[in-house]
């Protein structure tokens, strides 16, 4: 019999819904001493599992769980020294703690679709009613994490079987939100 599919800790077990009325909460680094703290005013929007291999996922997990908030609601509001950028070419500016390797924070910065958003990873929060995941994104990049290429179906099927999309890139509403930017940069959409 093939082994059951461990995605992610924060799922493995179903999905949790959220609270509709969630106020926010504290993102804290896996330091014992001096962790770096991040706060989010209001709910994340955009859950997700993630399968490729840019984004911070715990020890053992196959897939990341990602979210996105406004970067006007995302705070470093301790230790913030101890945070440094990845890859600055990249469109999410992951900061990551220097001690741990958790990645605290991604905003996007640049000309692009999701400009004004952050990423981040609502797990490194005790509030309990963070928004659940919502789809799997990047599922066929788990290849490239390790995962064999004939553990897809069973890895697909398991996604499906907690309820949520896989899908190979992003959601159609985050892919229409780029396209849609693209678009009217090139001029091809007019508002
Ligand atoms: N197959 C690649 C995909 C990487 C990728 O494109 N990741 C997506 C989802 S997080 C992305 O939007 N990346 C932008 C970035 O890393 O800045 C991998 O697994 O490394
Ligand atoms: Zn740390
Ligand atoms: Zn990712």
């Amino acid at each position: 019999m093939p082994a059951t599919v461990l995605l992610h800790p924060l799922i493995d077990h179903g999905i949790r819904k959220g609270a509709d009325d969630f106020v926010g909460g504290t993102l804290v680094c896996h330091c014992l001493d001096k962790p770096v703290k991040v706060e989010i005013k209001g709910q994340v929007t955009h859950n997700h599992a993630c399968g490729c291999t840019q984004c911070w996922k715990p020890e053992g997990a196959i897939v990341a769980i990602v979210a996105v908030a406004p970067t006007d609601h995302v705070s470093v509001v301790a230790n913030g020294d101890k945070l440094a950028v990845l890859n600055p070419a990249a469109t999410i500016l992951r900061h990551a703690c220097k001690v741990c390797g958790v990645h605290m924070h991604g905003p996007v910065e640049k000309d692009h679709g999701f400009r004004g958003l952050t990423f981040l990873h609502t797990e490194l929060s005790r509030e309990e009613g963070w928004q659940a995941p919502q789809f799997a994104a990047f599922v066929s990049s788990v290849i490239e994490g390790g995962v064999k290429p004939d553990r897809m179906g069973a890895v697909r099927a398991r996604i499906r079987e907690l309820g949520i999309e896989p899908y190979d890139c992003l959601s159609p509403t985050l892919m229409d939100m780029q396209s849609t930017f693209a678009a009217k940069k090139s001029g091809v959409l007019v508002e």
